[in-house]
């Protein structure tokens, strides 16, 4: 019996690993393998799925959905070669990846034996669509959703019922997906799986092609930065700023370190709950808006 795999996508920040986590800690008793794809050097979701699961593997430097696809199928032979197999796998696509890419490899007959791709959910941040609906016309937004047999929203909470209907009824026309809300009913399996019945050709259309769309910084210091200091600069940034997270030690908290999350202008501090010392960051922006060696020079002047 083959194994089924869910595959996770949506826009950077869109609330994927989140779901995952939730979908690792709900109540079913399975064995689950969770493969997360951060487009960067620094594995910082992997880190943030680590104590829900028995197994998290973390591909890391690239795309699974394009220069790390050989990557993901030696990684899912490898995981269906173990002596104690998964019962489910999940793959967390990163926010820049078009899933049509990791869709086509997943087709690949040899692998669809042991492992059958059974169900693609995308996540899409309700509030950020609700401020911005010109994120409807973005190609690698609508490819994302596209590609989904389930939309989950997120980020509902600060909205009115009746703006969730209308993005739940705008959502619906676009595709022939189910639109699910923040109610957690997605965490049910029977909602996210059993889409596919046979390794399929395709759709054909082209993939898009949106990593040089983006620019990264990536920073890591051994030591800890001040707070205000950080808390300041990120501030400064977070106009340019599409996506930034990580984690982060602050002289005025030793032996501490915090998850940093920012999407659009919101950001988060909170104790991580996994070891570590010093910062680890990822900085992400369209491309021209981030000026990468101001923003690392500052960097290094608050890590001195
Ligand atoms: N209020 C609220 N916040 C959420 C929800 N889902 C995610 N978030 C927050 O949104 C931020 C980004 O969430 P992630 O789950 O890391 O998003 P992601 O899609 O995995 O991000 P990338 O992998 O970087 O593209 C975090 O600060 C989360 O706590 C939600 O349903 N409600």
């Amino acid at each position: 019996m083959s194994v089924p795999i869910l595959l996770v996508t949506g826009f950077l920040g869109a609330g994927k690993t989140t779901f995952i986590n939730g979908v690792l800690q709900a109540d079913h008793g399975l064995r689950i393998a969770a493969i997360v794809n951060d487009f960067g050097s620094i594995n910082i979701d992997a880190r943030l799925l680590e104590s829900a699961t028995d197994e998290v593997i973390g591909l890391k430097n690239g795309c699974i959905c394009c220069s790390l696809q050989g990557d993901l199928l030696r990684t899912l032979k490898r995981v269906m070669g173990e002596a104690e197999r998964p019962e489910l796998i999940v793959i967390e696509a990163s926010g820049v990846a078009d899933p049509k890419g990791i869709v086509d490899a997943l087709m690949d007959p040899v692998l669809w034996r042991s492992a059958r791709l059974d169900g693609v959910v995308c996540l899409v941040d309700a509030e950020d669509v609700t401020a911005d609906p010109g994120r409807l016309d973005d190609p690698l937004w609508k490819a994302q959703v596209a590609a989904a047999d389930v939309v989950q929203l997120s980020k509902t909470g600060a909205l009115r019922a009746d703006q969730v209907t209308a993005l739940t009824d705008r959502l619906a026309a676009l595709g022939r997906h189910r639109v699910l809300g923040a109610d957690g009913s997605a965490r049910d399996f029977a909602a996210l799986l059993g889409f596919a019945a046979a390794p399929s050709p395709g759709d054909g259309r082209a993939r898009v092609e949106a990593a040089d769309r983006f620019e990264m910084l990536e920073w890591r210091s051994e030591g800890a930065v001040p707070m205000a200091g950080f808390q300041a600069l990120i501030q400064a940034l977070s106009p340019a700023l599409l996506r930034a997270k990580g984690f982060v030690a602050f002289r005025e908290k030793p032996g501490q370190q915090f998850v940093f999350q920012l999407v659009g202008r919101r950001a988060t501090l909170a104790p991580a709950d996994t070891a570590g010392q010093g910062c680890e960051l990822v900085l992400i922006g369209e491309r021209g808006k981030l000026h990468v060696p101001a923003i690392r020079a500052a960097l290094d002047e608050l890590g001195r």
